[in-house]
């Protein structure tokens, strides 16, 4: 069938264009302006400085942790706290006597002897270990993240920290004062402690093999019975004025590379840190999974913090931070940790060295070093990348040392070579400028790259206590 024709558009009636009317007689016109007359532009309101308030001025018990609170809840773990270890392996009366008591000289022997022993099973020692909590306690699965590789990896470093310190009570004190700290974030509470122990101690037993014996296990026990008492008093201080996490909501992501983000973060509530510190990190999309990353800058008047992120091969957290975070998101940051820090007292030269987004803590301290006075002292910054567009900081450290005389920044280029930029890999660059003597030094970046740096400044006259860095703790 055709369609119907279209109807004709109705127009209404088409008026005459006549010439204006004369004015009437003795009526004076105007001239007519040639342009329209110019209006004044309004003066522009002055744009107030973006102050960002906190997301909540007064929210101390949103962070609470405990039994019952909205989080535990959230991750099934109303039973903290009230778990037991099985009756089987529950220790004789007088073993947990003796386990009470301070370990000896001998103990601490015993317990290095062991440790070399598991040392190179240690991958398999520690799967048993957690098979062992997970299928005795599986309520204490949900403290942990799904994949648990970093996290085998780390509770074996622990140990062996601590045994290394054994010896030096103070250092282990303050190791395990900042652990039992830092694991109030992951819903640790002090039930868990002793059924902990007893798995680590039966995971020990079957890869010591023929060299665990009574002695050795009363060793582990005093050891172990040590370090739960230093963590769950460090844990139960810090609940009195802290807590367990902040939530920190991204207030500015900017790509500083295809790879590397700067975060600007605003915490729920005031975040204590020191220039050169850092903290553990989890995103919304790996829950326990957690990560650490350096402040960029000194502590700020509006309380923002700034990390630097390097997306890296297969790095969950870091990927999503970069790729994926975007202003808006919540992010839960642990307590600040770490040992890099500026004796302002001394006032000793200083030499830092950091490489690629390990530059981040070193631009904290230098800007901590510019707000308290250099009083004197002079700063050399080594700072190094593969390729010029990866110092992604230079500028900013350029400007501040062309504020500060005491400020001198040598950009080194580890894969190309550019006009004015040293060539080679930092710890060479740091060698080539001969003695470091009488200075403090400050390392952060690849681990390679650390452990390189400070044999460089080792042998150019830094002594070892004048070495900062925290690769043992990451
Ligand atoms: N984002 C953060 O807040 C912090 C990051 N870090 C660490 O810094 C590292 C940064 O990695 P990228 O940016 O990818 O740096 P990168 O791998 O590109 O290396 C930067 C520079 O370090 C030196 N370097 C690297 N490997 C070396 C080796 N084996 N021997 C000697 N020198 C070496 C070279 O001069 C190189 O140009 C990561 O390991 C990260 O965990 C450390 C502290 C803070």
């Amino acid at each position: 069938m055709e369609p119907p024709e279209p109807k004709p558009l109705a127009l209404g009636p088409v008026k005459a264009v006549t010439a204006p009317a004369e004015p009437p007689a003795g009526l004076v016109v105007p001239e007519r302006p040639a342009h329209p007359p110019a209006v004044p532009a309004p003066t522009p309101a002055p744009v107030p400085a973006p102050v960002i308030e906190p997301l909540f001025a007064q929210a101390p018990g949103l962070n609470w942790a405990g039994p019952g609170d909205h989080w535990s809840r959230a991750w099934a773990l109303d039973t903290l706290g009230e778990v037991a270890a099985p009756a089987a392996q529950t220790p004789a009366a007088d073993l947990r006597a003796a386990a009470e008591q301070p370990p000896t000289a001998r103990d601490i022997e015993l317990i290095r002897d062991s440790l070399a022993v598991v040392e190179p099973l240690a991958d398999r020692a520690t799967a048993h270990f957690y098979a062992l909590i997970f299928v005795h306690h599986p309520e204490v699965r949900a403290l942990f993240p799904a994949a648990m590789d970093v996290q085998r990896d780390r509770l074996f470093r622990s140990l062996l920290m601590a045994a290394r310190s054994a010896d030096d009570p103070a250092g282990l004190t303050e190791y395990l004062t900042r652990l039992g700290q830092g694991h109030r974030k992951y819903g640790t509470l002090t039930g868990h402690y002793a059924p902990v122990g007893e798995c680590l101690v039966a995971a020990l037993e079957k890869y010591c093999g023929s060299r665990w014996d009574a002695d050795t296990e009363l060793a582990w026990r005093r050891v172990y019975g040590l370090i739960a008492k230093v963590m769950t008093d460090a844990a139960e201080a810090a609940a009195k004025s802290s807590p367990p996490w902040w939530q920190a909501e991204v207030v500015d992501h900017r790509l500083r590379t295809s790879e590397i983000a700067v975060i600007t973060l605003r915490p729920d509530q005031a975040y204590p840190y020191r220039a050169g510190q850092y903290a553990t990190l989890e995103t919304p999309w790996w829950p326990r999974v957690w990560r650490h990353f350096s402040f960029a800058t000194a502590p700020r008047p509006d309380g923002l913090l700034t990390l630097h992120v390097k997306a890296v091969q297969a790095g969950w957290v870091s990927n999503a931070l970069v790729n994926r975070a975007a202003p808006g998101d919540v992010l839960r940051l642990g307590p600040a940790a770490g040992t890099m820090r500026v004796d302002h007292e001394r006032g000793a030269d200083l030499v830092c060295v950091g490489g690629g987004t390990g530059i981040a803590p070193i631009a904290a301290l230098v800007e901590e070093v510019a707000e308290r006075g250099a009083a004197g002292r002079s700063v050399d910054v080594f700072y190094g990348a593969r390729r010029p567009e990866e110092l992604y900081e230079l500028d900013a450290l350029r400007r501040l040392a062309g504020r500060h005389p005491w400020l001198t920044v040598h950009p080194v280029l580890s894969e190309q070579q550019a006009v004015g930029l040293l060539a080679g890999e930092l710890p060479d660059a740091v060698s080539r400028y001969g003695s470091w003597a009488g200075r403090d030094a400050f390392l952060s970046g690849p681990p390679a790259m650390v452990r390189r740096a400070k044999q460089a400044l080792t042998r150019a006259g830094v002594t070892a206590d004048r070495i900062h860095h925290d690769l043992d703790a990451l």
